[in-house]
């Protein structure tokens, strides 16, 4: 099995629409570190899982320096947009979502 990991940061804006008073109900800003795990048995021919430029395609440019309130169809919580990039990516069966120290969402397909 091979495995590749691509770890992008994101920075961006965002507030989350919760069922209770909070702090983050309020746009605000976070510097996401992203780390994304591919995996094939077999590589493509051209020897890759996934290409690490595709990856950063996919993510960076759609979400970096955008409100993500603008740019995801759901409320932007660690744990969703973990699983929307899991969602984007070939062969990608982990993320790892870091909003600031402390503060991680890991989303894993079965
Ligand atoms: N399970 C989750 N909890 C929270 C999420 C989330 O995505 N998943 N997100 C937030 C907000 O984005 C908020 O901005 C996080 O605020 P932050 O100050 O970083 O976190 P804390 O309130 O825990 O404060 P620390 O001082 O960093 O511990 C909130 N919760
Ligand atoms: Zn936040």
């Amino acid at each position: 099995m091979y495995i590749v990991k691509k770890t992008l940061e994101i920075s961006a804006s965002h507030h989350l629409n919760l069922s209770y008073e909070s702090k983050c109900s309020s746009l605000h800003g976070h510097n996401w570190i992203i780390s994304i795990f591919c995996r094939a048995e077999t590589l493509n021919q051209d020897g890759m899982v996934t290409d690490f430029s595709l990856i950063k395609k996919l993510i960076h440019e759609k979400l970096d320096h955008k409100n993500l309130n603008e740019i995801l169809p759901f409320n932007p919580t660690a744990e969703n947009i973990a699983r929307w990039v899991c969602d984007q990516i070939p062969f990608c069966f982990r993320v790892e979502v870091q909003e600031s120290e402390g503060n991680i969402a890991i989303y894993e397909k079965d």
